[in-house]
């Protein structure tokens, strides 16, 4: 898969940089990072804009990624796997040897793999062995803050209720799937005692580079159709909805929320705007131009996340100033120019 190499353009990562409270910047200066889930999406995110930072502004950054394939992050992505301040760290979330280096933060960004053999509760399980883990880890190697990048699915199903809120609890038998209980579980992990700060971001759905057709997500799927100049096709009835936010915002707020959140504290991380998946689908088929209606097919896919995903966004912005700067409409427009031009460099405006 070439277009895995292709890198966020600069421009981009200079928005970043520049809309990042500089206490941010201040606080990472000169630590030495643990990242798991590093040759993801948000982990990508993470390590564009920490080389970036640390470029830009000689930060002293040293950032040790855990992959269970090494060989593969260097083939597709050697822009992040063979930079300077980069090592990396063959072995699996649940099991790795502990290297004997110290570190001063340790972000949690893995998802647990299970196979589709693997039986039901298996994802729960490899959730929480992989997330203890890496918490036994973090105290091991003297890490002072810890950030756990989880997901708004701990929620499960709210009926009634329009935005999620932070302090929103659930009952644990209340039929959530499999995805909702394996993060709960990690969650669970981190939120017992341990010596160091622990913050939880619970993300949401996002749009931007890195996020490929091949997640099966709604909006990865559309926009990589619409980049093909292809029409649009709604799988399910297109009635559920979501918010989105723009990667680059996303990797500023969980920045943020490593070097600012408060110990023991949860943060939502997401975008505002509401839309419909038949919104979203004909918002692409606009930006992109393609001429062609979207199809609407009308099966059944429920999706991970239930009909109506929408955050609270209050308190990241109240404890943390967080403010999302790229709209829907730009963050589309962003991602198609990905696809469709390798290694942009066009600027946007700030
Ligand atoms: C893939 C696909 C989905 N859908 C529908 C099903 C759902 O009602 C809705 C959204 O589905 P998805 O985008 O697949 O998944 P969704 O439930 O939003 O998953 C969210 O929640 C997940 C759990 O937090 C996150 O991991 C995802 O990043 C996030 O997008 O769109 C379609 O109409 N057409 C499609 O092609």
């Amino acid at each position: 898969m070439t277009d895995l190499a292709r890198p966020v353009p600069a421009a981009e990562l200079d928005e970043v940089l520049r809309l990042t409270a500089p206490a941010v910047w201040e606080a990472l200066r000169c630590q030495a990072v643990f990242l798991t889930g590093g040759t993801g999406f948000v982990g990508k995110w993470l390590l564009e804009c920490l080389l970036h930072a640390d470029k830009a502004l000689s930060l002293g950054l040293a950032l040790t990624v855990l992959t269970r394939e090494p060989d593969k992050f260097i083939r597709t992505s050697p822009h992040l796997a063979k930079a300077e301040s980069v090592t990396l760290l063959k072995g699996d979330v649940a099991d790795f040897e502990f290297p004997r280096a110290a570190f001063s933060s340790v972000i949690h960004a893995a998802l647990p793999v299970a196979s589709p053999a693997a039986g039901r509760g298996n994802l729960e399980l490899l959730s929480e062995t992989g997330t203890r883990r890496t918490c036994e880890f973090a105290v091991a190697c003297g890490a002072r803050r810890f950030l756990h990048v989880s997901s708004g699915a701990v929620y499960g199903q709210q009926l009634g209720v329009q935005a999620l809120t932070e302090s929103l609890s659930w009952q644990e038998f209340d039929g959530a799937n499999d995805y909702t209980r394996a993060k709960r579980r990690a969650e669970a992990v981190v939120g017992q005692s341990w010596p160091f700060d622990a913050v939880i971001a619970r993300c949401f759905a996002f749009i931007g580079p890195y996020l490929h057709a091949s997640s099966g997500v709604a909006a990865a799927q559309f926009i990589a159709q619409a980049a093909d100049g292809k029409g649009v096709v709604v799988q399910g009835t297109g009635e559920a909805i979501r918010t989105y936010q723009y990667a680059g915002d996303m990797a500023r707020w969980l920045l943020s929320c490593l070097a600012l959140g408060a110990s023991g504290r949860t943060y939502n991380v997401g975008g505002e705007t509401e839309v419909s998946i038949a919104q979203l689908a004909a918002e692409v088929t606009r930006i992109a131009r393609t001429g062609i209606p979207v199809e609407v097919a009308g099966r059944s896919t429920p999706g991970l996340a239930g009909h109506r995903y929408v955050p609270s966004l209050r308190r990241a912005a109240e404890e943390l100033g967080l403010a999302n700067a790229v709209s829907l409409e730009e963050g589309i427009r962003r991602t198609l120019a990905w696809l469709t031009t390798p290694n942009t460099t066009r600027s946007f405006p700030a």
